[in-house]
């Protein structure tokens, strides 16, 4: 188990399961374009999405978001060029798991960009995101990321994963997002030790 805590403090007789996950935006600033990759299987299958996934134990949340990348598009990102960008939790109805996720960014890459087993990478005009073939919430917070806005938020969804029934958003700051990854793959590492 990745890790459980109580849900809005209410005590241990309702944990919920932390997932942790990863998704990084590759932004083309000169022309206005971001990286998106058509899901081709599993969770979000049929959207268009930036790329991710799980937060392996051992490491960092930053080091999760360049390997998914990596493995999902052939895109390689120096960690130098890793941008903190927000922090998302989702949670559904008839769950009880968080799927809490570390968003990044990046401006530069290297490899050669490919179509993979999970995804479709295409680039996409900012003007033109496909937002009615993403996820619902992304309209809320893509314009944090590309205004290079720290962001924190929440959307708990029906059980259909198409409704939002409630979500927060709102401006925060870069170290309490870093803050919080360190504090996670932390988290990860110990109860990965402990199982
Ligand atoms: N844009 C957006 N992305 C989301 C939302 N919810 C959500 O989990 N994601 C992202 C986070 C991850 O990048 C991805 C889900 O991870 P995944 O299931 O593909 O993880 P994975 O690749 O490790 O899974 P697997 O191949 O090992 O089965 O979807 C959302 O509401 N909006």
């Amino acid at each position: 188990m990745e890790g459980v805590q109580p849900v809005n403090g209410s005590g241990p007789a309702c944990p919920l399961r932390v997932k942790l996950l990863t998704l990084m935006f590759v932004c083309d600033r000169d022309h206005e374009q971001v990286l998106l990759g058509m899901k081709k299987r599993g969770f979000g299958k049929g959207k268009w999405n930036g790329f991710g996934g799980k937060v392996e134990p051992g490491e960092s949340v930053a080091q999760a978001a360049v390997r998914e990348l990596q493995e999902e598009s052939g895109a390689l990102v120096e960690m130098a060029d890793v941008q903190t960008a927000g922090l998302l939790d989702f949670t559904f109805d008839e769950s009880n798991e968080i799927m809490r996720v570390f968003v990044f960014r990046a401006d530069n890459y290297t490899g050669e960009i490919a179509e993979t087993d999970e995804m479709r990478p295409q680039w996409w005009s900012l003007s033109e995101c496909p937002f009615d073939n993403m996820w619902p919430d992304d309209r809320y917070w893509f314009p944090y990321m590309w205004g290079r806005r720290p962001f924190v938020g929440s959307f708990h969804f029906k059980a259909d994963e198409k409704t939002i029934v409630t979500h927060t958003i709102e401006a925060t700051t870069v170290e309490h997002i870093d803050t919080r990854a360190r504090e996670e793959a932390d988290r990860k590492r110990a109860a990965t030790a402990n199982s």
